[in-house]
């Protein structure tokens, strides 16, 4: 675990040194219940080109959970167009996959992802950054129906901003470190959703610290700050985001969609505006066969069989 230490500063703001991560991790291996030559990977083959910087697969004992690594080492996951619109396709290629009920995204060992490609933001111009709609397509992370985790390893930089906070069941593991995009030595102001995604996830004065100072949290503070939902020991992350993502997939993937849009309106509308869409949601569930399914397998003591329709 990351050691950390905080104390209160004259401005209101706290300040915290970190250590930085520099314990070994094993070396990678496949999830439990992973399949090598898993069924959507191959359908995603035959689809279109290959992925060069993610692994896609399957995982989960019923192959219920896409799995995508991001693999970019040499620069450490940083998250250049190329690997964005690859991950767009992963994510496309799942949500249309009847068989997958829940995401889950990783990194490696040293590394979740180092932010944006600096090397690539490095010329460009306002005209290239305003006329291409520069990071647009990082929203697609957000906008996936089925819910998706992602299983942070290593450095986490800029994903408050980035995946993490498009991600809706985080997970870590006890020695990340986490860090919002530098504003002030690197020079971009977060671009992706930064400000505001982190600030409603962790509240304004830690959000504000990150932003300004670009400094590192632990997986723990993270977890203290409601950034992420658990942290685990390195070598239990991955399987403990696959079981949890194949705990999802074994419910209804109509009702569970409809709750995680219930759930995100209460992080981007009001609270009457949640409220409505909650209710309308939940009426919803009642067109479904799944609801009759499952109240009546409570009823009946048994284990309900949803058909997701
Ligand atoms: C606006 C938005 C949305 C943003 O995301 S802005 C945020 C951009 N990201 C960052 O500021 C993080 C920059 N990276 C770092 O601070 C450091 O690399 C870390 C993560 C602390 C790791 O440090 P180290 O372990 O010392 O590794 P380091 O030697 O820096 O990096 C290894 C390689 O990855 C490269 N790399 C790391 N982060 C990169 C990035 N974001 N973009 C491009 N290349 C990057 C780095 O240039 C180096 O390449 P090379 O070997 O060719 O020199």
């Amino acid at each position: 675990m990351s050691l950390a230490r905080a104390c209160a500063c004259t401005h209101g703001l706290t300040h915290m040194w970190h250590s930085l991560v520099c314990s070994r991790a094993p070396p990678a291996r496949p999830p439990a219940g992973s399949r090598s030559a898993p069924r959507g990977a191959r359908g995603q083959r035959r689809a279109g080109p290959p992925f060069q910087f993610l692994q896609v697969q399957k995982a989960g004992s019923k192959g219920s959970v896409g799995l995508i690594r991001l693999q970019r080492p040499q620069a450490l996951n940083a998250l250049c167009e190329g690997l964005m619109a690859e991950l767009r396709r992963a994510l496309d290629a799942f949500e249309a996959d009847a068989q997958v009920g829940a995401i889950v995204i990783t990194g490696s060992d040293k590394a979740f992802a180092a932010g944006a490609d600096i090397k690539e933001m490095q010329g460009k111009s306002f005209q290239q950054c305003y006329g291409g709609a520069f990071l647009a397509g990082w929203d697609r992370v957000a906008t996936v129906r089925k819910p998706t985790i992602a299983a942070v390893n290593g450095y986490a930089v800029s994903v408050p901003v980035s995946l993490r906070a498009l991600c809706r069941v985080p997970h870590a593991r006890g020695r990340d470190s986490w860090r919002s995009p530098p504003a002030v030595p690197i020079t971009p102001s977060p671009g992706a959703g930064g400000t505001q995604r982190l600030t409603r996830a962790v509240g304004k004065s830690l959000a504000m610290e990150m932003v300004l100072t670009g400094e590192r949290i632990s997986a723990a503070e993270a977890k203290a700050a409601g950034l992420v939902s658990k942290v685990f020991p390195v070598d239990k992350l991955l399987d403990a985001a696959i079981s949890c993502a194949e705990k999802i997939a074994s419910n209804s993937k109509l009702v569970v969609a409809m709750a995680k849009e219930s759930v995100n309106a209460a992080f981007e509308t009001t609270l009457a505006e949640g409220n409505r869409t909650e209710k309308r949601l939940f009426y919803a569930t009642f067109a479904t066969d799944d609801r009759k399914e499952g109240m009546t397998a409570f009823v009946e003591k048994r284990k309900a069989n949803f058909t997701d329709s």
